[in-house]
């Protein structure tokens, strides 16, 4: 599988190795200390809540902002750090902006030449035309950018950033300007282009399902912190916190109490270890569709308060004694509800436990 694939090569060969990183920004915000290393050819989605620090973070990569402390080195060449700063320029760093920030006065073809200005002008021109092909713009090369759709838009400058042969390139919410439909398939060409090129790349999203679509890893940042790196797997299915689990999932949060290495709830007692005292209160997060239909008699029930029907799925809100608010299930399942009750279990390994507080 590519995830694998990518992080064996991440430990093999760091690329981008970013060490104890801070910028603090006004009397509000300090970015930091961010510690990262991304592995050659490997996709990485920087996502987390607007204002966490992601743009901050892929500038100062970029070296668009100066750290005040830390080091970025990026093919073991410091660009960063005491008494080191490399102009952004001189980087060898490929940057996509979300607007693109394409030259409206130049054509497909000449933005992609820009970068290429110092190349022998033979080189220069086959690799233009290689990128046009690549990014099938070579039937646009002569249009400005006013002229091309969102998603052309996004492959211009996209083959503007590769056409240095960049170590890393870096992109700011590249599909955040697409509507839903072109956005799933300019993403889907524009992973399909860097992969094909063996393209390092860090992407920033705010977007949880494009992350975990995305990223052979994932960087989940929280007020100007790293808060979890690793799959989308990893992040999904063993979350380090509660932020971590409701930035890609929609829980039930269920209260009990941990006793004897279990969470005891009105919904039955679920293993798991807490950093916590016997007897304290903590929460079950239980995800929509682990609460599952079930015939037994001696199950858990409950009373249905609303149904919503969404095609490959229903939504269903239970009243449970025991809970004040409705728990609420998502099944593929056609039910055949009798007398407004519904029988249903817990699937426990999904289950996951948080302290309260
Ligand atoms: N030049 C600046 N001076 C002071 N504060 C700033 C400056 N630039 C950004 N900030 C603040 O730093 C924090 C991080 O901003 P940043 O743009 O990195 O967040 P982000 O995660 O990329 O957000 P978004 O998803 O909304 O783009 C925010 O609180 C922002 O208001």
């Amino acid at each position: 599988m590519a995830d694998q694939l990518h992080d064996g090569d991440a430990r093999a060969q760091p690329m981008l190795e970013v060490e104890r990183l801070v910028r603090r920004l006004g009397p509000g915000f300090t970015l930091g200390p961010i510690d990262l290393s991304i592995g050659a050819r490997q996709i990485v989605c920087l996502v987390g809540h607007s204002g966490c620090g992601k743009s901050t973070l892929l500038r100062l990569i970029a070296g668009i902002e100066r750290p005040d402390s830390g080091t970025v080195r990026l093919d073991g060449k410091a660009l960063a750090g005491p008494g080191v700063f490399v102009e952004p320029e001189k980087r060898n760093i490929g940057f996509v902006f979300q607007d693109y920030a394409l030259f409206p006065h130049l054509t497909v073809k000449q933005n992609i030449l820009f970068g290429l200005r110092k190349r022998p002008r033979e080189e220069a021109r086959a690799r233009v035309a290689m990128l046009l092909e690549l990014t099938a713009l070579t039937a646009m090369a002569g249009r400005y950018p006013h002229m091309l759709s969102g998603g052309e838009q996004q492959r211009a400058a996209l083959a503007r950033a590769l056409a240095p042969e960049p170590s890393i390139v870096l992109m700011d919410e590249p599909f955040s300007n697409l509507d839903r439909d072109l956005r799933e398939r300019v993403r889907h060409e524009t992973i399909a282009l860097l992969r094909r090129t063996a393209t390092t790349a860090v992407i920033v999203t705010h977007d949880p399902e494009e992350a975990l679509s995305t990223g052979d890893r994932i960087v989940l940042m929280k007020s100007g912190q790293i808060v979890q790196n690793g799959t989308g797997r990893d992040l999904h299915d063993r979350p380090a916190d509660r932020y971590a689990a409701e930035f890609f999932s929609t829980f039930n949060r269920v209260p009990g109490i941990y006793r004897g290495g279990a969470l005891h709830t009105a919904l039955g007692a679920f293993p798991c270890r807490l950093d916590l005292a016997e007897g304290s209160e903590a929460l079950a997060f239980i995800r929509p569709q682990a609460v599952c239909p079930c015939m037994a008699l001696d199950g858990l029930s409950g009373a249905v308060r609303s149904r919503s029907f969404r095609g490959e799925i229903e939504q269903l809100e239970l009243d449970v004694e025991g809970l004040t608010a409705p728990l609420v299930m998502r099944t593929t399942q056609r039910l055949n509800i009798q007398d407004g009750k519904l029988r249903f279990r817990i699937d426990p390994e999904t289950v996951l436990a948080f302290t309260a507080a």
